[in-house]
This record gives C-alpha cells, sequence and structure tokens, in this order.
C-alpha cells in the first residue's frame, strides 16, 4: 500500500524570530504544498535486508541506505509511533554518517540537513525496514516560505500512517485528500519538531505546527491559538530567488540578543505588541468593502511595523516584479494542514 500525506508551507504576517525568544507571532498556511508518498518494500530479493530509499523528484535526486548499514550504523532503532525523543547528539551523528558516500551535489549541499532529518523520523518510526519514500514540493527551499516545516510533517504523517500509528480508520477507498483528528495531528506535529529541530537547530515550532494544523494561527512559547477570520486574506508572495538558511538566522539573531540583551528585550516586546494587535485585528468581523479596505490597512501597516512593506494592487505590483524576473505567488492563507490519502 502507498501512503500519500501533503503539508502546507506558510507566511509569517509578523513575530518571524522573535517568536523563538518568546514574543507571540502570527502565521498562516498556504496553498503550495510538500507531498510525500511511501511504500513499505519486501525485503531485498536476493534475502538481503533491502534498503531504505528517498527521491527528491524535484532535484531529481535519489538515494538509498542498505537496510544493513542503516541498523549497523543506529542500531536497534524504530516501533517509536508514541511520543517521540529528540534526536541525541550520538544519534545525529550516527545519522550523519549514513549519509556520508552519498553523492549530494556541491551546490545542493544544503540537502543534508534535510536527509538527517529524513533518516532519524524513519528510522525511529519504522526501523530498518525496507521502504521508499518520494517526495514533491510546490515550495521553493530556503525562501521563508516553511519549506522545511512541511517536508518534515508531511514525512512524519507519511511514516507514522505507514506505521499504523495515526490515520482516518480504514480509509474511504477513494484517492482523495482527508483530514487527520486532532490527537494524531498532534502526534505529527511533536514527530515534525524534531526533524525541524536537525534542519532549524532552535525551532519555536511555530512552522510544524501551522504545517500541521492549518489555517491562520497565534503562536507564543508553543502555545498554539487558533484566529477565525469570516473573510479570506490574500497575500502576494514574491520569491526573490535569494536563497538563505533559517539555522543561520535564526543562531544570528541569538547572538545578537545577547550582545544587546536589554535593547533586543524591548525589540522582542515590540514585535510581540505588534502580533497581539495583528492578531485582534484578524478576527475583526468585516461585513463591507469599507471595513475590508480599512482592515487590510490596518494588517499592511502592522506588517510594516514588524518589517515587511504590503501593498494592496496585486496584481500590478505582480506584474512589475515578474518583468524583473522574480517569482509571485498568489497564495490563499489560512487553510487545510496536514492531509493524508491512501491509494
Ligand atoms: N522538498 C524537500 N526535500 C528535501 N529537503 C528539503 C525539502 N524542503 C526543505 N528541505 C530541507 O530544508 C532546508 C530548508 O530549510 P530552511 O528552514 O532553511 O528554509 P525554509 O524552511 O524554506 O524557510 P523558513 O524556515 O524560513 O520558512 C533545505 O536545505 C533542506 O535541507
Ligand atoms: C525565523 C523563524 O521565526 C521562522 C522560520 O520560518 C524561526 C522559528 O520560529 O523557528
Ligand atoms: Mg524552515
Amino acid at each position: 500500500m502507498e501512503v500519500r500525506a501533503r503539508a502546507p508551507g506558510k507566511i509569517i504576517l509578523a513575530g518571524e524570530h522573535a517568536v523563538v525568544h518568546g514574543s507571540a507571532a502570527v502565521a498562516a498556511a498556504i496553498d503550495l504544498y510538500t507531498t510525500s508518498s511511501l511504500r513499505l518494500l519486501p525485503a531485498g530479493e536476493d534475502g538481503g535486508a533491502g534498503a531504505v530509499e528517498l527521491d527528491l523528484r524535484d532535484s531529481g535526486l535519489t538515494f538509498s541506505w542498505p537496510c544493513s548499514r542503516v541498523h549497523a550504523a543506529l542500531g536497534e532503532v524504530g516501533g517509536k509511533s508514541g511520543a517521540p525523543t529528540p534526536c541525541s547528539p550520538d544519534e545525529l551523528a550516527a545519522v550523519s554518517k549514513l549519509l556520508e558516500g552519498q553523492e549530494i551535489p556541491e551546490a545542493k549541499i544544503w540537502l543534508s540537513a534535510g536527509l538527517s532529518a529524513f533518516l532519524f523520523l524513519y528510522t525511529s518510526i519504522l526501523g530498518c525496514r525496507p521502504g521508499k519514500a518520494v517526495v514533491t514540493s510546490d515550495l521553493p527551499i530556503g525562501a521563508g516560505l516553511g519549506s522545511s516545516a512541511a517536508f518534515c510533517v508531511s514525512m512524519s504523517g507519511a511514516l507514522l500512517t505507514a506505521a499504523g500509528a495515526v490515520g482516518v480508520a480504514g480509509g474511504s477507498g477513494a484517492e482523495e485528500w482527508e483530514l487527520f483528528g486532532k490527537d494524531d495531528l498532534e502526534l505529527v506535529n511533536q514527530w515534525a519538531f524534531q526533524g525541524e529541530k536537525i534542519i532549524h537547530g532552535k525551532p519555536s515550532g511555530i512552522d510544524n505546527s501551522v504545517s500541521t494544523f492549518g489555517s491562520m494561527i497565534k503562536f507564543k512559547k508553543g502555545e498554539l491559538t487558533n484566529l477565525k477570520s469570516r473573510n479570506p486574506v490574500k497575500m502576494l508572495i514574491t520569491d526573490t530567488r535569494v536563497g538563505r538558511n533559517t539555522k543561520a538566522l535564526v543562531a544570528g539573531v541569538s547572538e545578537r540578543a545577547s550582545r544587546h540583551p536589554d535593547a533586543m528585550a524591548s525589540v522582542f516586546n515590540a514585535v510581540n505588541s505588534i502580533s497581539e494587535e495583528l492578531s485582534s485585528v484578524v478576527e475583526l468581523p468585516v461585513e463591507d468593502e469599507i471595513a475590508i479596505t480599512s482592515r487590510e490597512d490596518k494588517l499592511a501597516e502592522l506588517m510594516e511595523m514588524n518589517q515587511v512593506s504590503a501593498h494592496t494592487v496585486l496584481e500590478k505590483v505582480a506584474t512589475e516584479l515578474e518583468s524583473h524576473g522574480f517569482r509571485c505567488f498568489k497564495a490563499e492563507v489560512g487553510g487545510h494542514g496536514l492531509q493524508v490519502c491512501r491509494a
């Protein structure tokens, strides 16, 4: 049987980075997804133990680890389909050793973090059982749209479903996306957070939470509040195609906070207030065009204060940006979280 799980990317409207230091932040799922398909395989035809395989379809790269090698590196692992235990430094070192000998092009060396997260999640949940995972994604990687979280959430969803730890009982039989129950989502989210830690270093958990649960959320110190907005909020997302590494950026902010503790505490406090205010603006009931425009203006101002300059003339701005070679996504925000499909 093949299990497919898809998880959305996200945008953060306010509170990015400050959320790692305890400020509130507001994030929304976007309708761009990463899909992980998983098929458990029989043991090798030659009587061998088979292999764990990963096919990263978008980058045209495939990876394979003989189960015997995985077992030799990690020992007895797997079967942990309850709450996760974090990846210990020894485990991470063993996982990193498994990357040796894999042909990762220098230009895509950043994939190593994703491969480590995959190996940790796969082996912790399924042990050294042979299987093949295929990943495809609509999301640009390293562009701030939560590709790492969508990768970890969709992969955790597929692995835990294959392990029988979560899932819609029996499935509908039809090939359509179904939503998980709340407890299952909680479990997937906990596992995905462990994967995010391998990729991000010190994540707040906002990205994996919004990717798992969907919708628009306020997130503060690990606590999630669903924001209820009766009117859809539309955003224009622009990929500057200038890649960056979130782990390095997060570490940079922490270093700055330790160099300037008082000043940065005030910055984090200000960002917290912006996120709190933005959350209430999102939930304001808006009945007519004037109220919608006024809400958009308030959101724009708060986002600008947070960091970003927001524009409402979407088509005009998109055309202008695209004429300069940028890529724009017009995304619906606040949609579904993790979904699963069993063929
Ligand atoms: N589809 C994918 N396949 C394999 N690895 C992936 C995939 N998507 C993300 N990753 C892993 O996640 C890393 C990118 O994570 P990073 O947190 O730096 O960027 P992001 O998640 O796109 O942005 P942000 O966290 O700021 O929203 C990649 O370097 C890779 O290791
Ligand atoms: C930059 C950051 O705030 C969001 C990354 O999308 C880091 C985090 O919260 O883990
Ligand atoms: Mg990320």
